[in-house]
């Protein structure tokens, strides 16, 4: 069995960064890793704005200005300002060539063509100037960058429309088990509803990965052979959840040798998800995750997230980690390390009730995890302690 940080350690060093790239609409790059440098077509500003609703000026000698006209955003033809002439301008509207400043409104008093300035402006006042952001040819993103919601707006500034990013993997969810329905179908004694798919494919979804299928087969080795090995030619990551344990009906490592799969760890010591599998064929790699429901998403997170990250070209991925005082006393069985589900709020972190790997009515609140390494058996209220953010809102 290896360690948390051994297991962590071999996954971000066996997934490599996909070389496939496309291009794609800037409306739907969210999650995207940029590909290529985004070169700047145009000027941004494209041309001197003002930053205020007040007046353009070509400052002169005295206070005293003639207002000769007005500029509004959108205006394309502009005035020529003389010496000591003013222009009545609004925010976002373009600065006529002659003007060297802008007076904002709150700090003149102006009646009919007369503006008094009654402060005064400096030269370049309230100018935004031509280009300050990025001038046209400049690197205005680079490659790597995460396409964020400010990068989008950012890039949709500049006139961009499409992006040439690194292609997100495709990912098959199974699930494993005969004791497993779906919704909508009464319950027998016996019987429980299938919930890790539609939990998996949520945390992706929420995570910008969308080209992903569910599957299900149940605890049958033909069958789960049979379904891996067409999954293995069609899908880059291969999520697979339950049947991963010691029991006679547990074939998913079976399967997995029988189709000569490369394991590269199994079992963790951790809590939860201790059988925790990551292996790979020339083509893809597959995660198979305890089928408790709380330990898969536990390991979905600490695991399969950072793999579908670095293989999209995010390779500095993590979940942000910090340091927050516990407000709950805490009692380790075991020497695992362990991943509690916690709620953090204004530098205090909370560890729910709840912890068993079968449970996810707190994980259902949690905003976190606290990490709770092998040699720490024990949290104190007012402890400091190591806290993952998970990404849920
Ligand atoms: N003798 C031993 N037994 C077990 C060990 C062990 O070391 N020795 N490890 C335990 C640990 S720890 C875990 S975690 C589980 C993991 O088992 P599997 O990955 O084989 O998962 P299953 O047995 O198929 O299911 C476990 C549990 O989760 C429920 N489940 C499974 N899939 C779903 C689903 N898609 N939606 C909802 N619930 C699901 C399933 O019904 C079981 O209750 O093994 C321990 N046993
Ligand atoms: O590893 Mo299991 O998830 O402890 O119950």
């Amino acid at each position: 069995m290896i360690s948390v940080e051994e297991a962590i350690s071999i996954v971000k060093n066996s997934i490599v960064k996909t070389s496939e790239t496309e291009v794609i609409s800037l409306g739907s790059a969210l999650g995207y890793v940029l590909s290529e440098d985004v070169v700047s077509p145009i000027d941004m500003p494209p041309f001197r704005q003002s930053a205020m609703d007040g007046y353009a000026l070509n400052l002169g000698d005295t206070n005293n200005y003639e207002i000769i006209a007005e500029i509004k955003a959108g205006d394309t033809s502009l005035p020529q300002l003389n010496k000591g002439q003013a222009a009545r301008i609004f925010t976002g509207a373009a600065v006529p060539h002659s003007a060297n400043a802008i007076a904002i409104q709150e700090h003149v008093t102006a009646e009919n063509t007369m503006l008094t300035l009654e402060k005064e402006v400096a030269i370049g006042a309230n100018i935004r100037g031509q280009g300050e952001q990025v001038k046209k040819g400049q690197v205005a993103l680079a490659a790597g960058s995460v396409i964020n919601p400010a990068a989008i707006g950012f890039l949709a500034s500049l006139g961009i429309s499409k992006i040439a990013v690194h292609t997100k993997p495709s990912v098959a969810i199974v699930t494993t088990g005969n004791e497993l329905i779906p919704a909508g179908t009464p319950l027998k004694h016996g019987e429980i509803y299938e919930s890790n798919a539609l939990m998996l494919e949520s945390a992706m979804r929420r995570c910008n990965y969308t080209n992903v299928s569910t599957f299900k087969v149940k605890d049958n080795f033909e069958n789960t052979v049979s379904l891996i090995r067409d999954l293995n030619k069609k899908f880059d990551f291969i999520i697979i959840t339950g049947g991963i344990s010691v029991g006679d009906y547990d074939f998913v490592g079976k399967a997995l040798e029988e189709l000569e799969v490369t394991p590269l760890f199994y079992k963790v010591k951790q809590k939860p998800g201790k059988p925790l599998y990551f292996g790979k064929t020339q083509k893809n790699f597959i995660f198979a995750l305890p089928g408790n429901p709380a330990a898969s998403l536990s390991c979905f997170y600490n695991y399969v997230l950072p793999g579908l990250e670095i293989a999209s070209g995010n390779t500095d991925f993590s979940l942000p980690r910090i340091r927050a005082r516990s407000t709950s006393n805490y009692q380790k069985k075991g020497d695992r390390a362990q991943f509690l589900k916690a709620r953090y709020q204004q530098d205090e972190v909370t560890i729910l009730d709840g912890q068993s790997s079968s449970m996810l009515h707190t994980f259902a609140i949690a905003n976190a995890l606290v990490y709770l390494p092998e040699d720490t058996f024990e949290i104190k209220i007012k402890d400091e302690v190591e806290v993952i953010m998970l990404p849920i809102n």
